[in-house]
Parts: structure tokens; sequence; C-alpha cells
């Protein structure tokens, strides 16, 4: 039976995650945790017989790496990586290199909780996750999925809201559950699909 693997990781902690900032598309790398933490999820698949056939990440560093050590870690440096901006952080716009608490503190937590986690609420010249959705979701469905269907185990390390944004259409939430769901650094999301492309078994790595 054709097997259709598809592993999203986030990116381990990065500089601006350890200092409260919003990051979006500007591009710190990661810390030495989450070099760590990139680390251990390659070791977590690897323990579970998990190797990979292609790989997808941004064009962002701290995923970039990320993907890069974990495929060492599984004994696959070398594995063909495509790099896409339709990958990226949703665009965090003006609030980007901003501290999150300061933020907060300014236009109240409850405005800062709707910019990060509502669906179709954009932030400040940024990108909604409506708007991360319509760029992520054509470029899994025309690049990466097909790969899967066809039985090509797929890795992709992306970013907390990029994933968020696929991890939506995957497991069906909608705008009034989305916003509850968040994805740690670091941790591997494997899922195995169905013929039809929906979800048959979904695991998730906990560090
Ligand atoms: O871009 C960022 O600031 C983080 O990577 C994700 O931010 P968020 O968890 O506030 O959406």
């Amino acid at each position: 039976m054709t097997e259709r693997l598809l592993v999203l990781t986030r990116h381990g902690e990065s500089e601006w995650n350890l200092k409260n900032l919003f990051t979006g598309w500007k591009d710190p790398g990661l810390t030495p945790k989450g070099v760590d933490e990139a680390r251990r999820a390659g070791r977590q698949l690897k323990a579970l017989g998990i190797g990979f056939d292609i790989a997808f990440t941004s064009a962002l560093g701290r995923a970039q790496h990320t993907c890069e050590l974990m495929l060492e870690e599984i004994g696959q440096p070398n594995l063909a990586t495509i790099k896409d901006w339709r990958l990226n952080e949703r665009d965090y716009g003006d609030l980007s290199g901003l501290n999150k608490a300061e933020t907060a503190e300014k236009y109240g937590a409850e405005q800062v909780h709707i910019w990060r986690r509502s669906y179709d609420v954009p932030p400040p010249a940024g990108e909604s996750l409506k708007d991360t959705v319509a760029r992520v979701l054509p470029y899994y469905v025309g690049e990466i999925l097909p790969r899967a269907m066809r039985g090509e185990r797929v890795l992709v390390a992306a970013h907390g809201n990029s994933l968020r944004a696929l991890v939506m259409v995957l497991d069906g939430l909608d705008a009034e559950t989305i916003p509850s769901m968040e994805l740690k650094t670091g941790v591997p999301l494997v899922y195995r699909l169905n013929a039809d492309t929906t979800v048959a078994t979904k695991q998730i790595l906990e560090g």
C-alpha cells in the first residue's frame, strides 16, 4: 500500500523568538536552543524509521537551517530541498521587530491576540492568516501534495503561521477554532494521508 507521508515542522527557536519580537519576514537565525530543537526533531524522526524523498522550506534562514539540521540527524544531509517564499512566515508588517509584550501594553492584549491568532484580521500593513492561507494552500496543492500522493515522503520545515495555515486545512479547523491552535518550535507533526488527500493519522512528536 502506498504510504503518503507528510511531516510538518516549525523552525527551532529563533533569536527574535527568544527576545519576544514579532518576526514575520525578517530573517534572524536560530538560537543554540533552536539548533538543539531542530536536531532533536531529526533524531525523533530517525528513531521512528522515518526518512524523506524531498524537503520543502521557506526563503527564510531559520526554517532552512532547521531543515538542514533535521536532515543531517536523519542521515540525509544532501536531500533535495525546495526553498520557496510561499512557505514564509506570515508577514507581520509594521509590527515586525516590535516587542510583543510592549505592543500588548500599547494596543491591549486582546488586540495583539487578534493580530496574532485571528483568521481574517491582519496586523498593520501585514498579512492575516487568511492572506497566508491564500499563498500557502495553492503552493501545497500544486507542489507538495502531488508528491505525497504518489508516495514521496515529504518534509516541510516552515513557520508558526504558514504551517497553521496548512494545519487549518489538514485538520479541518475553521475561523472559530484556529485562534486557539499554536505550533511549538521544533515539534514534528507526522501526517499520513489517504488516497483522497484527507488525513488518515496525525502524530505530534512532543519533545
Ligand atoms: O513571526 C513571528 O513573530 C513568530 O515566528 C510567530 O509569531 P506569533 O507566534 O506571534 O504568530
